[in-house]
């Protein structure tokens, strides 16, 4: 709702109560409505000022709204109504104004912030645009580019930034409100035509085609495929080039064609997926409800290699002290010197004072760990180092202390053996680069203890990153889906196709990279010397065995003989691409004739693989591993699946997630094709459908947010 009170000063304020972020449902916007006139009807009131409750002003339109019959008066009205008034209007931005929230202060006639406050046209990440006007009215107000830049972002802008900008007249450190309030008082009886921002026209620099143009080629990189930042594009064309009111209609056509669009459903099931996740249970009823987290005051990193550096920043940015442990002076120096840049760009770019971030301290002693609640081990992919790392560290830590370990696959369970307190060891499985990327899959074991989880998912949150709990098995829930689809791109390389066509295939489903050129970037030994310690390849492998076959089931070879001849990648210049220029990936004709040659010496026959069965083998025989993953109760839910491969994998947010995107496939054709590929590659292991999928077809294929009640699982591990 929102509350109407008069203070003295013949002011009005009108306050929207819509707990938790005062989101303009159907009852805020009647509310609006009322209280305005009420306030522009009553001759005592000589200004308004509008404002949030509990220190938010409104965090936009009500998403939930989105996916029911819209009711309630439309915004645009409202907002019009608000701007047409003849006395003036405040808004005063605490908290957040994001969406229809920013669109309904840029209808007002003045904007105060306080300076802690954030504001943000965020609709492109829901895969809509600000048709709340806001496409026209920021244009108007800020010139062309600064507004193009934040409509097609969906970026959050600082209050000390939006004041630079124009957005907001004022920024104060003091309360918003009183300023606002004294403010109001002063423009009582002015004309308020000056300030209606629908009357302004949009200071547009002389090359808009190229400004355009630029944001276009921009967005492509960005999300590549996505609907919502091009019409957004569009719609600021508009504002630059039209009157205001044809303008609106452009901007309302646009939202039409969004608004029903799979990808706005998608990017809106996303954002509540993403909120969701922190709800975890476990099957003993532990829950994120009813377990307290330890508390984290000191913690600890062993091995500053890629991943452990990027953790020690991650910790100390959250303003936790870090002690940073490694084997041998001459890598902890150089962990020292690569931390302390990290942390200084960090704080350059954010603007915080080197105060703010926990401080490192560096270290080979392991002894040192004795007061740190929580320790992160980062060391080499090694079972047998990480078991004797955690037995020292029971010796060493205090006995409540939580112990995580980063391996990207290995078995929690085993690590935990040797540890004193196997309850208290839990997997925090973090991203390359670490302080970048947003996912944490948190890594229950059996005997992992519900507190480590709510510690470790606290832990998550303070690092601002999205933590999602999954059971224990090889490569879990993320690394485990990644296996099936590597192998069938290298399998549709050894049956003809080339890196690039593959890589383009992925590109243009809407992957910022094609696996091959993942592959190359993060360096081609990693898998390697997994695959070694699986005994796949290597001195493990009995000799005799068949090249192009494990277990009775087809295996490719591919990744290991360019490994052995030294092609890991971009780091060495040469992997499934050549880097002549650092980083710039061109097709190289040795990989195509080494193919050739391959395909001859194993009698293959060289076929053109279609687009379309690029696309299906990889991404379906990823889906098809997602779906064991629910049989066997590794991941709580589809959504939980989603979280993972969107926030960690770069799967394309305006897709949804792998299991949505099956869904929205229609989980038949998912089920036909499979079939369909099995039959054709009877020996390709895993493309046999899943009895899951099976079932929810049986079942009529029901939406992605009821299959976790037909999962059942008797043997759920969450
Ligand atoms: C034929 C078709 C015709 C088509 C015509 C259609 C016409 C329709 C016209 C509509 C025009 C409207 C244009 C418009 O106004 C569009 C919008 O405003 S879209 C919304 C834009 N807003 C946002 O993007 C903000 C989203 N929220 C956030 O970013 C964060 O929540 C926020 C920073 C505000 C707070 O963060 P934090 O404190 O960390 O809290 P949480 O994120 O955990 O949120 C708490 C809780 O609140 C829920 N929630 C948050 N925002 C909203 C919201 N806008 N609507 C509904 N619910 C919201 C959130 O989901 C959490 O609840 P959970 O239960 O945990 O999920
Ligand atoms: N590199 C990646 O993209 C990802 C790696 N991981 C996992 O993270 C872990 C670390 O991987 P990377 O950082 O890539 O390895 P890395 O090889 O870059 O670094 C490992 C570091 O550990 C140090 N170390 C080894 N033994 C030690 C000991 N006893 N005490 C202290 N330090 C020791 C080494 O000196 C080295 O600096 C592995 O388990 C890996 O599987 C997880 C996610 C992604």
């Amino acid at each position: 709702m929102a509350l109407y009170r008069r203070i003295p000063g013949a002011i009005a304020v009108i306050t929207l109560t819509n707990p938790p972020v005062n989101a303009l449902s159907c009852t805020v916007r009647e509310a609006i409505y009322e209280t305005v006139k009420r306030a522009t009807a009553d001759q005592e009131v000589k200004a308004i000022v509008l404002c949030g409750a509990n220190g938010k002003f409104c965090g936009g339109a009500d998403i939930k709204e989105f996916s029911r019959e819209m009711r309630g008066p439309p915004l645009v009205p409202m907002i019009d109504m608000i701007e047409e008034s003849e006395k003036p209007v405040v808004a005063v931005i605490e908290g957040v104004a994001f969406g229809g929230g920013l669109e309904l202060a840029l209808g007002c006639h003045y904007r105060i912030a306080h300076s802690g406050a954030q504001v943000g046209l965020t609709e492109v990440t829901l895969g809509l645009l600000p048709a709340a006007g806001g496409t026209q009215r920021l244009p108007r107000l800020i010139g062309v580019p600064a507004a193009l830049d934040i409509i097609t972002t969906g970026r959050h802008v600082s209050a000390q930034e939006a004041v630079r900008l124009g957005i907001v007249d004022k920024v104060t450190d003091s309360s918003a409100m009183e300023e606002a309030i004294e403010f109001a008082k002063t423009v009582a009886g002015e004309p308020m035509g000056p300030r209606r921002l629908s009357l302004w026209t949009a200071a547009c620099p002389e090359d808009l085609d190229s400004l355009l143009e630029g944001a276009l080629v921009r967005i492509r990189q960005r999300s590549r495929g996505a609907l919502a930042p091009v019409a957004c594009v569009q719609a600021v064309r508009a504002a630059a080039s039209l009157p205001f009111a044809q303008g609106m209609k452009k901007e309302q056509e646009l939202m039409a064609y969004l608004f029903t669009s799979g990808q706005a459903r998608a990017m809106q099931y996303c954002f509540f997926t993403q909120r969701a996740a922190a709800r975890w249970t476990t099957p003993s009823g532990a829950s994120w409800e009813n377990t307290k987290a330890r508390p984290v005051r000191q913690a600890a990193v062993i091995g500053l290699g890629t991943m452990g550096k990027g953790i020690a920043v991650s910790l100390s940015r959250a303003g936790i002290p870090v002690i940073a442990v490694e084997t041998e002076q001459k890598r902890l120096k150089a962990g020292r010197k690569a931390v302390n840049s990290m942390l200084t760009r960090e704080s350059q770019k954010r603007g915080l004072a080197e105060a703010h971030l926990g401080s490192i301290s560096f270290t080979l002693d392991l002894r040192k760990l004795r007061d740190t609640d929580l320790v992160i081990e980062a060391v080499f992919e090694d079972m047998a180092l990480k078991k004797q790392i955690f037995s020292k560290l029971s010796s060493v830590c205090r006995p409540d202390a939580l112990l995580c370990t980063n391996t990207s696959g290995l078995n929690i369970d085993e690590i935990a053996s040797a540890a004193s307190r196997p309850e208290l060891v839990v997997g925090t499985h973090f991203f390359a680069p670490a302080h970048v990327m947003k996912l944490l899959e948190v890594v229950c074991g059996p005997r992992t203890s519900p507190v480590a989880v709510a510690t470790a998912m606290q832990l998550a949150k303070r690092l601002e990153k999205i933590g999602v709990v999954v059971g224990n098995c090889s490569g879990f829930v993320g690394n485990r889906m990644m296996r099936p689809y590597t192998e069938q791109a290298y399998y549709l390389l050894e049956e003809g196709a080339r890196p690039e066509e593959v890589d383009l295939v992925l590109e243009e489903f809407g992957f910022a990279m094609g696996i091959f050129r993942v592959m190359d970037l993060s360096g081609l030994d990693v898998g390697w010397r997994s695959r070694k310690e699986l005994g796949l390849t290597g001195p493990k492998l009995p000799p005799g065995t068949e090249a192009r076959s494990r277990g009775g089931k087809r295996y490719s070879p591919l990744p290991d003989i360019l490994c052995e001849s030294g092609r890991l990648g971009q780091k060495t210049g040469r992997g499934w691409y050549l880097y002549e220029k650092e980083r710039v990936a061109t097709p190289d004709p040795w990989l195509q004739s080494f193919l050739e040659d391959y395909r001859s010496r194993f009698g293959i026959q060289s076929r053109r693989v279609g687009q379309d069965e690029i696309l299906e083998r990889c991404l379906y025989s990823l889906i098809n591993e997602g779906f064991r993953i629910l049989q066997e109760g590794i991941a709580a839910s589809p959504e939980d699946i989603d979280v993972i491969y969107v926030s960690g994998y770069g799967w394309p947010r305006h897709r949804g997630g792998p299991m949505f995107y099956a869904w929205m496939v229609g989980l038949p054709k998912v089920l036909d094709k499979l079939e369909h590929y099995h039959r054709t590659h009877p020996d390709i292991p895993n493309l046999a459908p899943s009895s899951m999928l099976r079932k929810l077809v049986a079942r009529g294929s029901p939406p992605v947010h009821q299959w976790r009640a037909l999962i059942q699982q008797h043997s759920s591990q969450l």
